[in-house]
């Protein structure tokens, strides 16, 4: 009797759905209708094969057709008599025989792998522990070979075929390509991919002989499988390199089903992990459209979804792979080092942990060590100025600039970082004008980097002030020295001895009180104590020797960063190291670009720019952040790689936050879910304020509304932008220093869109704060105005009234009203009617009698107390 297998066993063992093995089978002509639809072993062979390689053999439906074929036995078959069949075939098969004789058996492969397999069971066992050890001893992944692995694997299933060895007749496949470390394949690797696909394509003719073979894939009746490892019979693999150049006289022995590799031992081994081991193996078959990844590059932090991402595997088989070892992991998990190991061995992929940060950080690659550089000169310095708001940094950089800046600025207060570079007594000194608003707090702290003395700005009439404190701390993190400037000495109010106590008592004490911090009285509006101040610049330069070297490849730092019109993406610098000069290919973050014209701060273009020296730069690709490092490059292409690769982990980055944000726990989404929030699309002139606002934004929340910034940038405001405000609700179009022009002020009034611009940073943040509150649910307090009991109750046709004696206070009309029977709310709503005798009135006093109708509400009884009260709604602030 021929032994035969439904459809969907054959399914279930490849690991595929039904619907597909139908499909493929009706494909082969077989006469399946549905799941239950039987084949016999012959040609769920063929299937199998069909399913996994993508060749239909014929002959499995000739010998459906053929009584000889009909009458055989392929239980346990031996190789013999695959031939002998095989020879009893229709002439049709005669290639395919040829092509038989020509290769060895499938069957015959199956038999010498079994052999194998048990020999080097022992082998690879051992493998196994010593390579646990190491990786339990670093931290990165180091995988088994994949040969090794192979071998291990047991259990009923059905083993792809790795790629063959380059013979004449076969075309080797590329080498697989390690997917990026992001999850993300980069166009390199899909080009990759591509031509691995049509090398695939062009060596399907070739293939085709391999899968002329009989191999008997189940080994028997399919009523002797179970996923039992006592029953278990292991398929061939078909992958498998080291079987193909096996004999085709290697003798056969009948095959007959037995546990190999590390599960053989299944029920001496200590039950939980292995067991749970092998029943992973069902999840990890990969389907055989599927591509296999076996090497894959990824970060130390990986979450569960970015690993399945990266080894090119259903996410769901990653967390049941985890669940069976007892690991309740969701897809935002990040995997620890055992789980990256356990995971790479059960999905037959080498992992290896990379910093993806390598990959771009330019700055490691290209370093240079001023400090032992021989050819470094000295260099000026570069100053930052800070201080609490008002207290005269801009006024002092003007007196020292000779410039009126503060004049032309919006609202009276800087906005964003400015550099510039001042000569005194023929040296030069650079100074970056930070503002002095709380918004941009991490600007500041960014200028610190570049920065080598910090000039606090004390206003001697004023003191010490909160941000004066921050600016200490950031000056104190730094570790860049620091002189005072007390400004407003001009002022009769000024009180130098009351700061330099108050600075004191901050850990920056005055020189003249036995300290170390010069502190120098000045005035930006007279004038007095500049050259002072300068010169105290200048000694405290020179202690620092401040060095570089003007002919090295030039090193910058962004300090602000903005799109122009007619320019574009134009960022100011300051130069650290080398020299930065016209014609340069550079690279800044994730922008790059050929340095098309260096821009001073006279509006003056220059050829290059020297070490401490600031310029705006013209020529990159795209507005990079400020803070970040610029790089003189050797060429465009390397430039443009570094950029690449950092773009590339932004967006991974960026991704990998979202989801995060989104679903870091049940809880907290199910707050989020209440949570309303205020949609906001908001756009700049310049990088440096665009970030100083997204954070002053975020921080404008609490339980109740948030600010949720969809789209931001730096540049004028755009019809996209209107769209997408258009498009979303709760939505809000903000703009800074920039202004709709005649095109999107039309779209904006055709969709509706309230566009709001501003050039004050607090004007802004105000009136976000008054939208938010707007939103807020509105708060109530209740007073509670009196109390009446129920005497009697008259039934009337609009409902019931009740006759009540005010026992408390006084009832009042237009409010609400409870109903309480034994101490216990039992209705509350509005009162309808308040009357004594036959007149409405509007409250009725302590001890008075009156008629009460409540709305919707007849059920009052005697002996129940009525009590009125208003809900007086509260003034919300954030
Ligand atoms: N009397 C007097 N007034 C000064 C002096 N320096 C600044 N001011 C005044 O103080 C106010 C604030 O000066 P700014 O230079 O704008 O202060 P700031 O610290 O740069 O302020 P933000 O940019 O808003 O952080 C202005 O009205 C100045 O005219 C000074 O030395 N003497």
């Amino acid at each position: 009797m021929i032994e035969k297998v439904r459809v969907h066993e054959i399914a279930k063992e490849l690991g595929i759905a039904s619907k597909d093995v139908l499909e493929k089978a009706k494909k082969m002509g077989l006469e399946v209708k549905s799941a239950q639809s039987v084949v016999t072993m012959e040609q769920a062979e063929g299937l199998a094969n069909f399913i996994m390689n993508g060749e239909p053999i014929q002959e499995i439906q000739k010998e459906k057709e053929s009584p000889k074929a009909k009458n055989d036995t392929p239980k346990k078959e031996e190789a013999p008599q695959v031939e002998k069949k095989l020879q009893e075939t229709e002439p049709s098969t005669k290639e395919t025989k040829e092509i038989l004789k020509e290769e060895p058996s499938k069957s015959e492969v199956s038999q010498t792998d079994l052999k194998k397999d048990e020999t080097t069971k022992e082998e690879s066992v051992k493998d196994k522990a010593q390579i646990k050890s190491e990786k339990n001893t670093s931290s990165i992944k180091v995988v088994e070979p994949v040969a090794a692995r192979q071998i291990k694997k047991t259990g009923l299933k059905i083993v792809k075929k790795k790629k063959p060895k380059q013979e004449e007749v076969y075309e080797a496949p590329k080498k697989q390509a390690p997917v990026s470390s992001y999850g993300k394949v980069s166009a390199e690797v899909l080009e990759e991919l591509a031509q691995k696909k049509k090398s695939k394509q062009s060596s399907a003719p070739t293939r085709k002989k391999e899968t002329g073979t009989k191999i008997d894939i189940f080994g028997g009746s399919m009523s002797e499988v179970s996923m039992d490892m006592d029953d278990q019979v292991t398929l061939l693999d078909l992958n498998s390199t080291e079987r193909a150049p096996l004999p085709a006289e290697e003798p056969r022995k009948p095959r007959t089903p037995k546990p190999i590799g590390r599960n053989a031992n299944k029920r001496q081994a200590p039950r939980g992990r292995r067991v749970s081991r092998d029943k992973r193996k069902k999840y990890i078959k990969p389907n055989q459209e599927e591509e296999i990844v076996t090497h894959v590059e990824i970060p130390e932090d990986i979450r569960v979804y970015e690993f399945a991402e990266a080894i090119k595997r259903p996410m769901s088989e990653v967390i049941k792979v985890l669940f069976d070892l007892g690991l309740m992991m969701t897809k935002n998990d990040f995997l620890g080092n055992d789980e990256i190991e356990i995971l790479s061995e059960e999905f037959d992929v080498e992992v290896t942990i990379v910093d993806p940060k390598d990959a771009f950080n330019y700055e490691e690659d290209l370093a240079q060590d001023i400090e032992k550089d021989p050819d470094a000169t000295k260099r000026p310095p570069v100053i930052t100025i800070m201080g609490h708001v008002d207290h005269g940094k801009t006024s002092l950089l003007d007196a020292i600039r000779k410039a009126k800046v503060s004049e032309g600025e919006a609202g009276g207060i800087t906005q964003h970082i400015g550099a510039y570079t001042v000569q005194q007594n023929g040296e030069a000194i650079t100074f970056l004008d930070t503002p002095g608003h709380a918004a941009f707090s991490h600007m500041r702290q960014r200028g610190t980097d570049v920065t080598d003395i910090i000039v606090i700005v004390v206003a001697a009439d004023d003191g010490v002030k909160p941000q004066t404190l921050e600016v200490i701390k950031i000056a104190k993190e730094s570790g860049a020295p620091v002189i005072v400037a007390l400004n407003k000495m001009d002022k009769e109010t000024a009180q130098p001895d009351m700061v330099k106590g108050q600075m004191a008592e901050h850990g920056i004490s005055p020189v003249d009180w036995g300290g170390d911090v010069e502190f120098i009285p000045v005035s930006a509006k007279s004038g007095m104590g500049i050259d002072d101040l300068l010169e105290n610049i200048l000694i405290t330069a020179e202690v620092l020797e401040l060095r570089a070297n003007e002919n090295a490849m030039a090193k910058a730092t962004v300090v602000e960063s903005s799109l122009e019109k007619g320019r574009g993406p134009v960022a100011t610098v300051i130069v650290q190291n080398g020299t930065l000069k016209v014609g340069d290919y550079v690279v800044c973050g994730s922008s790059y670009g050929r340095i098309k014209a260096l821009i001073d701060e006279n509006n003056k273009q220059i050829k290059s720019l020297l070490p401490s020296y600031t310029a705006v730069v013209v020529g990159l690709n795209e507005v990079p952040a400020s803070g970040e490092v610029m790089m003189a490059m050797e060429s465009d292409k390397e430039a443009k790689e570094y950029a690449q690769k950092r773009h590339e982990y932004d967006r991974h980055i960026e991704l990998s936050h979202s989801t995060k944000s989104t679903l870091e726990d049940m809880t907290s989404m199910i707050a989020e879910g209440k949570l309303k929030s205020l949609k906001v699309v908001l756009k700049t002139d310049v990088h440096g304020t665009l970030e100083a606002l997204k954070e002053s934004l975020s921080e404008l929340r609490n339980d109740e509304v948030k600010i949720n910034i969809i789209s931001s940038g730096v540049g004028g405001i755009t019809e996209n932008d209107v769209e997408l405000v258009s498009n979303s609700e709760n939505c809000v179009l903000l703009g800074f220093n920039v202004r709709p022009t005649g095109s999107v002020k039309a779209l904006a009034k055709q969709k509706n869109v309230d566009i709001r611009t501003y050039s004050i940073i607090y004007k802004l943040l105000d009136d976000i704060t008054m939208m938010l509150t707007g939103m807020m649910a509105p708060k109530f307090t209740e007073e509670n105005t009196g109390q009446a009991e129920v005497r009697d109750t008259f039934k009337i046709p609009k409902g019931m009234v009740a006759g009540c004696v005010v026992v408390d206070g006084k009832l009042v009309r237009g409010g609400m009203v409870r109903v309480i029977r034994d101490g216990v709310v039992i209705y509350e709503g509005e009162l309808t009617s308040l009357k004594r005798f036959k007149d409405d009135v509007e409250e009725v006093g302590n001890g008075y009698e009156c008629g009460v109708v409540i709305s919707g509400y007849d059920d009052v009884i005697v002996g129940d107390t009525i009590e009125t009260f208003k809900k007086i709604e509260q003034k919300i602030s954030l």
